[in-house]
């Protein structure tokens, strides 16, 4: 760029506002060295946002997957987390644990939970006290208890989705089921697909014991089979009981039983050409997951003749913290998509309250950015593998409400993520169509 006139450089120093007492000599280089780098700033952008253009173009031909439709169910049943504690102590008989009810009552009021959704009510959990009793065996009691419930629970949440998709259940051509909460076979993804009327041929495949990334990695799978079948539409349903790992309350289970709830969720996954009717809420754009080495015995399940025993290792938070910006780096792959982590929105699986503490603490991201993620926490509690569907469908609610004032609350690019044992973390890139196209949703 040539250096400025004098003229040129009044005009411009008049905006820049400098001190009358300097000279016009170094008014003048002032002026200049402010413009050379407003071009510099502006070259940069306009070289990002070409890239970005580029990309997406990229991406588009090769026909990325999306989300098409969300739906979610929960029990009917509700207790408020500060009655959690007496409630849980009554119906294990441990009331004279006085120092444990104590403990348990103190966690509760940190979870950040103000109420949670349970299948099972206090009069059926009493009406069989071999869940309580460590001499008992009470494996098949409590795959007989949710052997129907888990897959009709998924029913009330994928009858929602498929209405909103809008298309016949025959168009279903994958079903991809994520539970810690059924346990034969044939399971809980041939009796959904019974339920639906899904056609014969549908694809089933069922994703066990992946803890709360299993809806975050059955929505990576989908993906894929999305991606990789064409006019394939992926039903993905996650559906989730506590009563498989309900006992009676110890130093280590009272975290586990101060957080988990019941609930389900279900998504509609496709690619390529929409058919009619059919609108993308996410696209689905890249995906990774990542196990952090040596962290196996921080988190993790274990089914014995007493149950599923769930561990949450106090460790959980930090290992999670220390490791998620690199697995978000790997995830967005070069995509010049932001410039900063708070271009983005977050669809954060809220395991615990602490977990959202620190993700909000290592992206140093401004108030409100997990909102979604901490209102799902809130309202329902950790329903393991389905609490993504349900912090997906409060973010695309709280898009309609922006819609609705014609302002889009949600930017365009954003990232899931969830945790699970491994200590696994599934991290996925989304993009949210922007215009007028999704004004109906
Ligand atoms: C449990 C909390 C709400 C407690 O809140 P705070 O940490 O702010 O409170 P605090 O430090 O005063 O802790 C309260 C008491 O709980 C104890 N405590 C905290 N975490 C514990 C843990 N994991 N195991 C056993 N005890 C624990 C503390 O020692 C303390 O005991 P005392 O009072 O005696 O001093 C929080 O730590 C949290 O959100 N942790 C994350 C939980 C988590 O890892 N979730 C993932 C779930 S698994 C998942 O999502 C995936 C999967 O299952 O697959």
């Amino acid at each position: 760029m040539a250096t400025l006139t004098m003229a040129e450089a009044v005009h411009y120093s008049a905006q820049l506002k400098l001190p009358d007492s300097m000279s016009p000599a170094d008014k003048r280089s002032r002026t200049d060295d402010a413009i050379r780098q407003m071009v510099a700033v502006a070259g940069t952008r306009a070289e990002r946002q070409r890239q970005r253009v580029v990309w997406s173009m990229d991406q588009q031909v090769q026909g990325h997957a999306a989300m098409l439709a969300i739906g979610t169910a929960n029990p009917t049943g509700i207790v408020p987390q500060d009655e959690f504690a007496d409630n849980f102590f009554r119906v294990t008989k441990s009331d004279h644990l006085t120092e444990l009810k104590e403990k348990l009552k103190r966690i509760c009021q940190k979870t950040g939970i103000e109420k949670r959704h349970f299948h099972l009510t206090q009069e059926s959990l009493g009406a069989h006290p071999e869940l309580f009793d460590r001499e008992m065996p009470s494996l098949s009691t409590r795959i007989d208890m949710v052997a129907t419930a888990t897959p009709m629970l998924a029913q009330s949440a994928a009858t929602k989705a498929i209405a909103e998709w809008g298309r016949p259940v025959a168009d279903i051509t994958h079903l991809v089921f994520s539970t810690y909460s059924a346990w034969q076979a044939p399971s809980a993804d041939l009796q959904l697909a019974s339920l639906l009327g899904l056609r014969p041929t549908v694809c089933r495949t069922m994703l066990s014991l992946h803890g709360c990334s299993g809806g975050a990695r059955a929505l990576h799978l989908a993906k894929e089979l999305a991606e990789n079948n064409h006019g394939a539409r992926v039903l993905v349903a996650c559906s989730e009981m506590t009563l498989v790992g309900i006992r009676s309350p110890n130093e280590s289970n009272l975290v586990g039983h101060a957080l988990f709830s019941d609930g389900a969720g279900a998504v509609i996954v496709g690619a390529g050409p929409l058919g009619e009717g059919e609108r993308p809420l996410f696209d689905m754009v890249s995906a990774t997951q990542t196990t952090i080495p040596g962290t196996e015995h921080a988190l993790g399940m274990q089914v014995s003749g007493a149950g599923v025993n769930i561990h949450v290792g106090i460790q959980v938070p930090m290992l999670i913290g220390h490791n998620i910006e690199q697995c978000l780096i790997d995830a967005f792959n070069n995509a010049p998509c932001c410039s900063s982590w708070n271009d983005l929105f977050w669809a954060v699986h809220p395991g615990g309250r602490r977990i959202l503490d620190s993700i909000d603490t290592v992206f140093k991201l401004e108030p409100g950015k997990l909102g979604a993620s901490r209102h799902v926490l809130r309202e329902y509690g950790n329903m393991s593998a389905a609490t993504i569907v349900f912090v997906l469908d409060e973010l695309r609610k709280r898009r309609r409400r922006g819609d609705d004032d014609g302002d889009n609350l949600l930017p365009e690019w954003g990232v899931m993520l969830a945790f699970g044992p491994g200590v696994t973390i599934e991290a996925m890139v989304l993009r949210c169509p922007q215009g007028p196209s999704l004004k109906k949703n």
